[in-house]
């Protein structure tokens, strides 16, 4: 018989237990039982590792299409219609920010002229998402669909690149902001070095390779003192770490164009205004604090100078922008390799007529019928420069870019729509 403790004790996996006592017959069935017991352990272990991994890759395959708002069969077909071109010799525009205030503009633009179009935004916070969202719901109307995803998303890049062939990116996607620069400098290195090398990256990996337009920025002529700016200036002293990364983003496309065969144009903005515009930039703030019967601080320069900017309505920044795609020639690399020279270019789009800071807040009293209270202080060191000016001969030269907007004029139809947008007291009660 065998003993309690050898009944109660189960044998050990993987050795044959010999029973003493036992028959030949006895042992033989023990040997069995045990190595059937082991058998059915094994399986049990198999299957609880397999539907592990199984929910592992379910959990990941959820992760991806469901909490990331890109990829599936219905989001290829929305970016593919979206990319459709709808007129003859027309382009498939990949347009990075199109939710953010030049990208929307751009983007309805080419829309409304037959180009494919699909935006590419992340609707971070840097101001008001539901401004964004609100660009975006118009942009839908229009027949763009805006993907929502970052430029540092190597993957979704790939994506867009494998269901579309671009022929051309406007690449708007920016942190934008002089002064902000100084709360968080890394959101600058982020989207303005990180995220536009992913994106030179993704560009010279497609087959084919697009023409690559992007945003740089007229701070990149920061302290030079001759006017107007021309592009054969120096652009070495930067004032602001914006500046610096937007100077670094020229580099970095120069390398781009040199060692790929990228075909890449740079446009310097200068102040860019109007509707639909950045509740950070100062004709848009001052608006709602005079409006709200708030104060507002107006800079002075060095000596009480005041300070003065090139500024330059969206309309005519809209057309520069088309200029530059029209005219951009093809990139010519290809599978990742250079395959002969391509065109790299940089063009100031400006206005050529700087105003003060306090005519602008005249004009916008005058349009708002209300008298603004002016706190005028001396330009903190934060990265400003005490003026602007372009010199837009090459552009006007090269695209046919002609600004025709003064700001007095342009400052009316913004003032429009803001009234329009947000109602005369943007929410607030008027003091
Ligand atoms: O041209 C450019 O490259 C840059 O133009 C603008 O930068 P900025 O010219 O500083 O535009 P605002 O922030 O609207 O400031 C305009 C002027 O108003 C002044 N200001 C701003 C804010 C304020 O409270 N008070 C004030 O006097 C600034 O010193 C500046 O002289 C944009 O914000 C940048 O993203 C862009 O790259």
């Amino acid at each position: 018989m065998p003993s309690i403790q050898d009944e109660l004790l189960p044998s050990t996996p993987g050795k044959f237990k010999i029973d003493h006592r036992g028959s030949h017959h006895r042992q033989l069935h023990r040997c069995f039982a045990s190595t059937s017991t082991m058998f059915l352990w094994a399986l049990f272990l198999i299957a609880l590792t397999a539907s592990y991994l199984s929910f592992q890759s379910f959990i990941d395959t959820g992760n991806r299409y469901f909490a990331a708002s890109w990829g599936g069969i219905q989001w290829e077909r929305q970016v593919r219609n979206s990319a459709q071109i709808h007129r003859s010799g027309g382009m498939s525009v990949l347009v990075t920010g199109a939710a953010g205030f030049v990208g929307t503009h751009v983007s309805l633009a080419l829309k409304k002229r037959g180009d494919g179009v699909v935006g590419l935004d992340n609707f971070n916070s840097y101001y008001d998402p539901s401004l964004k969202k609100a660009r975006k719901a118009m942009l839908q109307d229009h027949g763009v669909f805006v993907v929502e995803g970052d430029i540092n998303d190597t993957r979704l890049l790939a994506k867009l690149f494998d269901v579309v062939a671009f022929t051309h990116v406007m690449h708007l996607a920016a942190q934008a902001g002089v002064r902000y620069a100084m709360e968080n400098p890394n959101s600058y290195v982020h989207s303005n070095i990180a995220g536009l090398v992913t994106l030179l990256e993704a560009c010279k990996s497609a087959d084919p390779q697009p023409a690559v337009v992007w945003a740089s920025s007229s701070s990149v002529y920061g302290l030079n003192e001759k006017v107007p700016f021309s592009e054969s200036d120096r652009t070495d002293q930067p004032a602001s770490l914006y500046a610096a990364t937007k100077k670094a983003g020229e580099e970095i496309a120069h390398t781009y164009n040199h060692i790929y065969g990228l075909s890449i144009t740079g446009l310097r903005f200068f102040t860019v205004y109007g509707p639909w515009g950045r509740p950070d930039m100062a004709y848009f703030s001052f608006t709602r604090n005079i409006l709200q019967g708030k104060p507002i601080t107006i800079y002075r320069g060095k000596n009480r100078a005041d300070l003065a900017r090139d500024f330059t309505y969206i309309d005519d920044i809209v057309k520069g922008c088309i200029g530059s795609l029209d005219t951009s020639r093809k990139s010519t690399g290809s599978g990742g390799k250079k395959r002969g020279p391509a065109p790299y270019r940089i063009f100031n789009l400006g206005n050529t007529s700087p105003v003060t800071v306090p005519t602008l807040v005249s004009i916008l009293e005058r349009h708002l019928k209300v008298k603004a209270k002016r706190n005028i202080v001396d330009m903190p060191g934060n990265g400003d420069v005490p003026f602007t000016h372009a010199n837009i001969s090459h552009a006007r030269r090269e695209l046919g870019y002609k600004p025709t907007t003064d700001l007095q004029t342009g400052l009316k139809k913004f003032v429009k729509w803001y009234l329009s947008y947000y109602g005369y007291n943007h929410g607030k009660p008027v003091n």
